[in-house]
């Protein structure tokens, strides 16, 4: 369960190979494997604690008006907000972001679209290893057991190196017919980087630290970004749609449909992320965990599947550069507060997280621990 320290170390991709040259990959087919009452054993994880009457999470609906139109008790009101949430579990949804619910829905109906493609076309995007940009199915690139119930398509979204990059990646990899759904994501996804800059704003001010702070740590990072496509299974309480995890990079910024399935582990149980219409999921990731020198608290989540329905969700992973040293400002260390974890960079941060995959909520500390033994044997 959440509270035993288990880690499943990912298989090094050159273990699983194109499924043309490996025939014993697996394949994630959805279409065959969303009918089937007898589940591949890959996709199989202890049964999950699924209680009939799951309790909600308690985190805030912040509305953001006020604070984007710079109105001051507004701004003090969520600011509040978001530092209980972020002292408690790191969770909390936004509303009235600026966003166009337009958007939101033009991003949801062409990952369908997306999705709905046939197998080929989808494997002819694959992502390949070492590379954030593609189509996965299961991770079956990655991973051989305990495979997520999901496809994804994720992009290595950066506003700064790349001009376009979404559309240039669909127009190159899929054609011109694909070039309109390209400029859905570089708007939808440029959007959410400057809303989460926005938002590092108002946690600066949660937290008394300089308004800018951690809006110049991110701006010029290296983002990730993916549409997450959960189709429903047999036997849900057998498989999950994403794992256990916490978030590595900064802050995350989720939405999802109405289905629901986005749970967190707080207070010893699994608790439900209620859909809010037109909200975003806001959580903190384990580096901002760290930038905050463990004042604020990044908190393990999974999403499960149904029997019934697809589930979506749309994600964008605010990080930042590789070669960022992730060091607390000085006014979140001291006495009473010693710095909890050591220097490091993103880079070395994504790299142990993509190799060792914990499911306890505990990867910043083991890899605390497993940097500063590293360091020592230099
Ligand atoms: C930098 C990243 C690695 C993952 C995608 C982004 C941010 C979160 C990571 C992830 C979601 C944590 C859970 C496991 C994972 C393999 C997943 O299920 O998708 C992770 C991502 C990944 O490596 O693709
Ligand atoms: O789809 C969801 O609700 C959660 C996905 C998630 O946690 C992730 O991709 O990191
Ligand atoms: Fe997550």
């Amino acid at each position: 369960m959440a509270s035993s320290a288990t880690s499943a170390p990912l298989q090094p991709s050159s273990v699983l190979s194109k499924d043309n040259d490996r025939p014993g990959r697996v394949v994630f087919d959805p279409s065959h494997l969303q009918n089937k009452t007898n589940i591949p054993k890959e996709y199989l994880w202890p049964l999950s604690e699924r209680p009939d009457c799951l309790e909600e999470l308690e985190a805030p609906v912040v509305d953001l008006k006020g604070f984007l139109q710079g109105d001051e008790s507004s701004t003090r009101r969520a600011a509040e907000m978001v530092r209980e949430a972020c002292l408690t579990h790191g969770f909390f949804q936004v509303i009235n972001h600026g966003i166009n619910p337009s958007l939101f829905h033009d991003a949801m109906t062409n990952a369908d679209q997306l999705f709905h493609l046939p197998l080929e076309t989808k494997l002819k995007i694959e992502r390949q290893p070492g590379n954030f940009w593609g189509y996965t199915g299961a991770h079956a690139d990655r991973l051989s057991s305990k495979l997520p119930w999901k496809e994804t398509l994720s992009f290595g979204y950066d506003d700064v190196g790349s001009k376009n990059g979404i559309v240039n990646y669909f127009v190159s990899s899929l054609g011109k017919d694909f070039e309109s759904i390209g400029w859905v994501y570089e708007r939808y996804f440029g959007a959410m980087k400057e809303l989460s800059l926005k938002l590092l704003e108002l946690l600066a001010i949660s937290l008394g630290v300089d308004q800018e702070y951690f809006r110049e740590y991110f701006k010029d990072g290296e983002s990730v970004s993916r549409c997450n496509y959960y189709p429903p299974c047999q036997v849900p309480e057998a498989v999950l749609g994403t794992g256990p995890h916490n978030d590595p990079n900064g802050l995350t910024l989720l939405l999802q449909d109405q289905v629901g399935g986005l749970e967190v582990f707080s207070d010893g149980k699994w608790r439900a992320v209620k859909p809010e219409p037109d909200a975003l999921v806001i959580n903190v990731g384990d580096t901002f965990m760290g930038l905050t020198n463990g004042i604020y608290k990044s908190c393990l989540h999974r999403a499960v599947v149904n029997s019934e329905i697809t589930r979506q969700s749309i994600v964008f992973f605010l990080c930042p550069r590789g070669d960022r040293v992730l060091r607390p400002p000085e006014a979140l260390v001291s006495q009473e507060n010693p710095r909890k974890y050591p220097d490091f960079t993103w880079s070395e941060l994504l790299s142990f997280t993509q190799n060792s995959y914990r499911v306890d909520g505990e990867t910043l500390q083991y890899f605390s621990q497993w940097l500063l033994s590293s360091k020592a044997t230099e």
